[in-house]
């Protein structure tokens, strides 16, 4: 079990992403991702799976043709953890 952050460790958090954007009435955090045709995306998808199963913690996405759309959240705190920033990080580093 992990506790969902408070407002400033969220703001906190947010800060240290990139492009990520919280939608207070889901407790996600999103972003959209584009590249340049359908393999780069499922390329840039596979990296992140792998990420996701090392930190045990999963997205919620989409893909159509070269756009992925991640959405973090933690199911079992009911919104926003540390594991979603964490997460974040990781994707924010495979683009990077
Ligand atoms: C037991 C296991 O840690 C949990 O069920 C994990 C797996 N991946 C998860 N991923 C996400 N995004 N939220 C969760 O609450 C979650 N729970």
């Amino acid at each position: 079990m992990v506790d969902r952050l408070g407002e400033n460790e969220r703001e906190k958090g947010l800060g240290e992403l990139n492009g990520w954007v919280y939608d207070a009435a889901t407790g996600a955090i999103s972003h959209v991702f584009k590249f340049k045709n359908f393999s780069e995306a499922f390329g840039f998808m596979s990296r992140v799976a792998l990420a996701a199963e090392q930190a045990g913690h999963h997205p919620d996405w989409s893909n159509s043709y070269n756009s992925v759309t991640v959405t973090l959240t933690t199911h079992d705190a009911g919104g926003l953890s540390a594991r979603d920033i964490s997460l974040a990080k990781a994707i924010d580093a495979i683009v990077a």
